[in-house]
């Protein structure tokens, strides 16, 4: 582990002797130097893909909440198919999606059930409308059912009391649908990293206006901000171009300080005396990981 160095007007230069090393062991020496936001809010959970969970969350009621049809068919009970089929069982009743029956049930009565209906207490089975031969108020079935068959048990997907899901997760679509399905309208995540984005270089102009002589298209920015759009718990502030001007850069790192968890700069950091990024951060008292990047056509990046 290569050890921080501390800031002179001077440490522009001292990435001139350090070791190049990886990609990889750069991302990984950024990671171990990054501390963990605490900071929390409450987002709806429409707004929440992507987002980190700030904390477990157990289930408070059972998923589904109630037995229920898998199939559009017929809620039998197994007490009404005595000896060998087929067995003709009248129908007593009729119950749809989001209705309760609430009705009594004689012996040999069957309750015509659409999927998604409740299965009244008593009943165990419900066989496929597909598997009943149906004549006026009766239906004809061939073949004894199995206990539960075409039942969704209450609790069967969820326990009220289970832990759905653990504080660091990523908020999916699926875990969103989860935490929906527990009548959630928000949930506790931890606030977005804020990532400050400042593009150096007094060559540089923004695209869509005339190019100057010398000058060159402020391309790192567009490529950088369409990156960092995708990461759905960054948030992106963007400090426009600074030009390579000592106390410019000092002026704008200040601002990106006070507002910023991470902040990304491109050009400035050679080793050039027209390299001001490396000394203007240290006027803010910051310390210096020099990682030399083995990649082209950039080797040199910084992290502190
Ligand atoms: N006799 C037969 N019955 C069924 C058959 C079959 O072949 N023969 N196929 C089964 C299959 S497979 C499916 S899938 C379902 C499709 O039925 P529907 O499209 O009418 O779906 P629903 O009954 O409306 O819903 C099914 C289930 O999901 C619940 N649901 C619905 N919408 C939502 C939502 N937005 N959020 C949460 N949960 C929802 C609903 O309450 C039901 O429990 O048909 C079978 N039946
Ligand atoms: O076949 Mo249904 O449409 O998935 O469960």
């Amino acid at each position: 582990m290569e050890t921080a160095i501390a800031l002179t007007n001077e440490t522009c230069q001292a990435g001139a002797s350090g070791r190049v090393i990886s990609v990889d062991i750069a991302a990984a020496k950024a990671v171990a130097i990054a501390r963990t936001v605490r900071e929390t809010e409450h987002v709806p959970l429409m707004a929440a893909r992507g987002r980190i969970l700030a904390r477990d969350l157990f289930g408070s009621i059972d998923l589904p909440p109630f037995d229920n049809s898998a199939m559009d068919g017929y809620a039998v009970r197994l007490a009404d198919f005595a000896g060998t089929g087929p067995w003709a069982l009248s129908v007593g009743g009729r119950i749809a999606a989001g209705e309760l029956h609430a009705g009594q049930f004689a012996s040999n009565e069957v309750l015509r059930i659409f999927t998604g209906a409740p299965v009244p207490g008593g009943f165990d089975a419900v066989i496929m409308q597909e598997h009943c031969e149906r004549t006026n108020n009766a239906v004809v079935i061939t073949t004894r059912p199995r206990r539960g068959i075409n039942i969704r048990y209450a609790g069967e997907d969820v326990r009220a009391g289970d832990r759905l899901l653990a504080a660091g997760e990523q908020l999916t679509p699926q875990r969103l649908a989860l935490l929906a399905g527990q009548g959630l309208a928000e949930v506790e995540v931890l606030r977005k990293i804020r990532i400050g984005l400042i593009s150096t270089g007094t060559e540089l102009q923004q695209p869509g206006e005339p190019l100057g002589p010398g000058q060159i298209y402020n391309s790192n920015r567009v490529m950088i901000r369409a990156m960092l759009s995708a990461v759905p718990w960054a948030e992106i502030l963007d400090y426009g171009i600074v030009p390579d001007r000592r106390e410019a850069l000092a002026q704008a790192f200040g601002d990106a300080a006070c507002a910023c968890d991470v902040l990304v700069t491109t050009g400035g950091v050679s080793a050039g005396e027209e390299d001001h990024v490396v000394s203007a951060l240290g006027q803010h008292g910051g310390t210096l990981d020099v990682l030399k990047v083995a990649m082209r056509p950039e080797s040199r990046s910084r992290s502190g």
